[in-house]
């Protein structure tokens, strides 16, 4: 056979696009798929499957007729159910049918991190209506923020002040969830100091950390990442610990972007994604080895360093505001002259808020790599048709 490896990617955003330029550096094959055809990852891959990935008999038939050595995986909204199946009749799902099960639902990774492993959270409520979300709210206190349990990138996310606004919030929760369990999570409100991504490889090898990650997050979603950021040795050391230990649960190899909030010297943990993460998109241009190389490379069993470097640097999201199917970009060249760096993802539709390209700098320190990717950010104009 030509090609190292036979991939089957789930899922084809951004993330996707940058996994197959390093699978594909490594010799695979990529079939990449997606609900909607020319997403990002799909325009550099050898072959495409364009279908929902929440219909279990399609994932299946896609399965059946590429027969990948590993099925990857992108996105949270696949029906995982049927990942679990195909495992059990011998296909390889990275890092486990079991992570992805788990981590689709807010409610089942939670419960793992805190109830069975330990973990420090926030204080934290189910509930199924508003009388649930009422009572769930004077558990948890004031302010609290409300997530529908199947969701990502903020959608249906909202922080609630007073009693007045839970209505709103629950109304808003259902509105945007995915998938048909109208559940939402009522947490605590952690007024932290900073959060950040701890981008996790579980390998052949053993477990590797690479430097922590801060975000920056607004509406519930990214808008920029630097790394390293500063830590204490003993704040570092308890989230490695954490991590350590939900990724060993989880099992499986691959990169993990496991997410916490720090407030002096405690470190809370968050949620995970048992893939690369959008704030680990500043290592496209912070480690030798980005965090797509490293999932790349994990998935195929292939040796990863045990310490990771990372120089000065940020990303910066370049966001749409409207929808268009007509689109095109202005300004690169000048976000380019003080030396930042841009990637679009060429996604063909567009709509408010949705990320279209990212600028990547690096700088002295972290707070020059900030600035320089925000101006960056700022010049890419994106024109609508
Ligand atoms: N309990 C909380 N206290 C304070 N801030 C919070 C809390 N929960 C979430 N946030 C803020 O909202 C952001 C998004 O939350 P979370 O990571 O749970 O959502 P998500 O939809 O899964 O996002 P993604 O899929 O992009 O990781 C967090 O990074 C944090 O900034
Ligand atoms: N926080 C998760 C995340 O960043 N996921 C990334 O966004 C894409 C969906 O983007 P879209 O909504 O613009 O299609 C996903 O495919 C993945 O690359
Ligand atoms: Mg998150």
């Amino acid at each position: 056979m030509a090609h190292t490896a036979r991939i089957l990617l789930l899922g084809s955003g951004e993330l996707g696009r940058e996994f197959v330029i390093s699978a594909k550096r490594l010799g695979a094959y990529v079939i990449a798929c997606d609900a909607y055809d020319d997403a990002p990852a799909m325009q550099l891959a050898d072959a495409r499957e364009v279908f929902s990935m929440l219909d279990g008999e399609r994932l299946r038939e896609v399965a059946e007729k590429h027969r990948p050595d590993y099925i990857v995986p992108e996105i949270e909204a696949i029906r995982t159910e049927a990942l679990a199946e195909l495992e059990s009749e011998g296909f390889t799902v990275v890092p486990s049918a079991r992570a992805a099960q788990l981590t689709m639902n807010r409610d089942a990774i939670r419960d793992l991190a805190a109830n069975e492993l330990g973990l420090v959270t926030s204080k934290y409520r189910y509930a199924k209506n508003l009388d649930e979300v009422r009572a769930a709210a004077a558990h948890t206190g004031f302010p609290c923020v409300i997530k529908p349990v199947m969701s990502s990138s903020g959608k249906g996310q909202s922080t609630v002040r007073d009693e007045d606004e839970l209505e709103g919030a629950w109304d808003y929760a259902c509105a945007n969830m995915r998938g048909d369990r109208q559940r939402v999570i009522v947490e605590q409100f952690i007024d932290f100091d900073y959060e950040i991504t701890l981008l996790t490889v579980r390998h052949a090898g053993g477990v590797t950390f690479c430097p922590p990650i801060g975000h920056r997050q607004e509406r519930g979603d990214y808008q920029e990442s630097w790394q390293p950021t500063p830590m204490s040795d003993s704040a570092i050391a308890k989230a490695q610990d954490m991590a350590r230990k939900v990724v060993d649960d989880l099992g499986g190899f691959g990169l993990f972007g496991v997410e916490f909030f720090v407030r002096g010297e405690e470190v809370i943990f968050s949620e995970l994604s048992p893939r690369p993460h959008d704030t680990g998109m500043v290592t496209l241009v912070s480690q030798n080895l980005t965090e797509f190389d490293l999932h790349a490379r994990a998935v195929l069993g292939l040796p990863i360093p045990d310490r990771m470097l990372a120089r000065p640097s940020a990303s910066a999201v370049i966001l749409a505001d409207r929808d268009s199917d007509q689109l095109g970009y202005e300004g690169l060249a000048d976000a380019m002259a003080q030396g930042a760096d841009i990637r679009i993802f060429a996604k063909p539709t567009s709509r408010p808020y949705r990320r279209m390209g990212v600028a990547l700098a690096t700088g002295s320190d972290t707070d020059e790599a900030r600035s320089k990717a925000r101006d960056a950010a700022h010049r890419v104009h994106i024109t609508y048709g």
